[in-house]
């Protein structure tokens, strides 16, 4: 690491020298040919006519590209940067009206191409895209970070934050926006690289004004506590000591870790036989399974297993897959065993919406919109495959996530009840007319609806509307070889888009919550990183080991992230700064940054390519 010493600090603000014990003062033979860190940092020294034996010409001296530099007393609760008296590199280089006047000394000196190229390439080259950013702005950047609450931010990134942290600080003042001339032309734009762009993040939503709690920063616990239920249900086996347990096998074909989601149950009035359902893993390919248990089933006809075939090939998002079909004597019996898709906390239409606790409660008809819509899209999926549903009734069908509409246990009655599959065209006159009776149900909030039909039509008569009243009675109406699904996707009509709006509008909602989980891992890994090195007691029986060398670099890394404080010395605490700088380290941008050591006599400006380095270096020490 390379330092420097400024010139003796007769301004009374920024140039006192370093005195830190782990930096070594540049000898003083050397002063003629270092750029004064006025220059760099203000852009201007007014003693280089008056005493200052540093350089001050830049185009014959030029910081070098990567070199940390140390600078001393600027911190981050230094005076408040007023950006305003300011232009940004791209501005300077293209308006001629902007010229640099000894007069006015918060003007930048003069810069030519050349220089431009090298600022280009030391202060946020990314890749092949200039950063526009002259050191003295990047710099104002970091002495304006604290203090006014404005993480530091990438070079790219600060054009727009520039602006708008000046309109922030004071309204009052005259905006760089305000002072260019209409027709100054803007540099055109550059395209991005993603990996520098992780953060969602405006840099001026975490000012101290508009600070975001760190709830906005990931997915809201609602949906994260959704999701870890849902994890927790899948990995939820029975408990060992459990006497369910000592009677369950413990594999049965590549299944394994079960949990029983419903106990067997004597009533056979389904599907003639009393079921039961498991969840299990297999051990093909590890994901979780729905088992519905048949039992004292015995096939009598090899060619009815044939039948799953053709429903293996359904692949529908409002269907549960049927993945298999096995019989097994494992639990004593001879059972037969249905392999589904398995919906973690998955409920059924009938205990959301028909249970006895929801009786009378009126569906919105929205709701029964959707369903009807869902409904249909599933069933034109199975008939246009020659086959039928056969069992359309509330307690087969699963309500997963939000309010999407699955059709459960399909394909059994093709496998109990074999026929060879001959009769499927009179099955999907009967999925018709049970889905009519389904929606009957639903709309009248009750179970029993069906049985008094003429009332219900009624009822809802008086509580839905017309178009909703015409579906039921077509279904419910005699069958006939020109009544068909197709049919209710026409009387839906623009209800059909509603509900495709809907969707999207989910997804949307769901691609948002999960770019903005995207970076966590990243972060986490390096927070593992900093976490084994910082603070670190004693290694390769050095004591000092964490606070010298990189690692004291990496140290006062934390504190600049982590340990920020206002001017009053209290803790500033900016999510969206903690994030920004780990991002950045992450990435190992050339961005520069000032630390500044605890005593707060020395600071050093280094990149975050070189914090990288620093950390990659400690953690393979570490790992030796
Ligand atoms: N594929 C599946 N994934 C997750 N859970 C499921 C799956 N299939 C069924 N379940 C759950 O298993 C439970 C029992 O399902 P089942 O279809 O037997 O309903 P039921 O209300 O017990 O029906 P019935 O009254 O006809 O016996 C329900 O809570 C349901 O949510």
């Amino acid at each position: 690491m390379s330092t420097n010493t400024p010139p003796p600090n007769t301004n009374g603000t920024d140039n006192n020298t370093p005195t830190s014990s782990s930096l070594p003062r540049t000898p003083k033979t050397s002063n003629k040919n270092r750029t004064c860190r006025n220059v760099i940092i203000h852009g201007y020294c007014k003693y280089e006519h008056s005493g200052c034996e540093f350089n001050h010409d830049l185009s014959t001296n030029r910081p070098s590209p990567g070199s940390p530099e140390v600078k001393s007393k600027l911190r981050v609760d230094s005076p408040i940067f007023n950006p305003s008296s300011f232009r940004t590199m791209d501005s300077l280089s293209m308006n001629p009206a902007v010229t640099y006047s000894p007069q006015n000394p918060y003007y930048p000196p003069p810069v030519d191409n050349t220089f431009l190229g090298d600022i280009n390439t030391s202060y946020g080259y990314y890749g092949n895209q200039p950063a526009f950013i002259p050191p003295m702005n990047a710099m104002n950047g970091y002495g304006y970070n604290g203090a006014g609450g404005m993480p530091a931010i990438s070079p790219l990134n600060n054009i727009n934050t520039y602006y708008l942290s000046t309109q922030m600080q004071d309204s009052t003042k005259q905006s760089p926006i305000e002072m260019l001339p209409l027709n100054t032309k803007i540099a055109p734009p550059q395209p991005l690289q993603y990996h520098l762009y992780t953060s969602p993040l405006l840099p001026h939503m975490s000012g101290t004004q508009n600070q975001k709690t760190i709830h906005s920063f990931f997915i809201p616990d609602k949906l994260r506590e959704e999701l870890q239920k849902k994890n927790e249900a899948i990995t939820h086996v029975l408990d060992a000591n459990s006497p369910e347990y000592q009677n369950f096998p413990k594999e049965l074909h590549v299944y394994h870790s079960f949990n029983i989601i419903k106990e067997s149950e004597k009533s056979t009035k389904t599907f003639g036989y009393p079921t039961s359902v498991y969840k299990s893993i297999s051990s093909v390919d590890g994901r979780a399974y729905a088992l519905r248990r048949v039992e004292g089933y015995r096939l009598a006809n090899e060619m009815a297993m044939k039948s799953i075939e053709n429903w293996r090939r359904i692949d529908h998002s409002n269907i549960v897959s049927l993945k298999e079909a096995f019989t097994t004597k494992a639990f004593g019996d001879h059972s037969l065993i249905f392999v589904y898709d398995y919906y973690p906390l998955s409920v059924t239409l009938e205990s959301k919406y028909l249970s006895s606790s929801n009786q009378g409660n009126e569906m919105p008809e929205s709701s029964l919109w959707s369903i009807i819509i869902q409904i249909t899209s599933a069933l034109k999926a199975i008939h246009s495959a020659g086959l039928a549903a056969r069992i359309l009734k509330p307690s087969k069908i699963l309500v997963t996530d939000k309010n999407r509409i699955r059709l459960n246990c399909c394909g059994m009655f093709d496998l109990l009840k074999y026929d060879g599959g001959k009769n499927y065209l009179h099955y999907q006159q009967e999925d018709l007319l049970h889905f009519g009776q389904l929606i009957v149900s639903l709309a009248c909030g009750s179970n029993v609806a069906i049985q008094n039909l003429s009332s219900s039509i009624d009822y809802i008569s008086r509580h839905h509307s017309l178009d909703l009243k015409s579906v039921i009675l077509y279904l419910l109406s005699k069958p006939s070889p020109m009544k068909n699904v197709d049919d209710i996707l026409s009387m839906a009509g623009p209800r059909v888009l509603q509900e495709l709006d809907n969707t999207n509008h989910y997804v949307d909602y769901l691609q948002n919550e999960l770019s903005r989980e995207l970076e966590n891992g990243r972060l986490v890994r390096l927070l593992c990183k900093l976490g084994t090195i910082n603070e670190r007691p004693e290694f390769d029986m050095d004591p000092t080991w964490s606070e010298t060398g990189d690692r004291y670099l990496l140290k006062l890394f934390r504190d600049y992230t982590f340990h920020q404080v206002d001017e009053n010395g209290k803790p500033f605490i900016d999510i969206a700064h903690i994030i920004q700088c780990l991002n950045k380290l992450d990435v190992g941008i050339d961005e520069k940054i000032m630390l500044m050591s605890r005593d707060e006599q020395s600071c050093l400006i280094v990149s975050y390519k070189e914090l990288k380095h620093c950390i990659e270096q400690a953690f393979q020490d570490l790992r030796k």
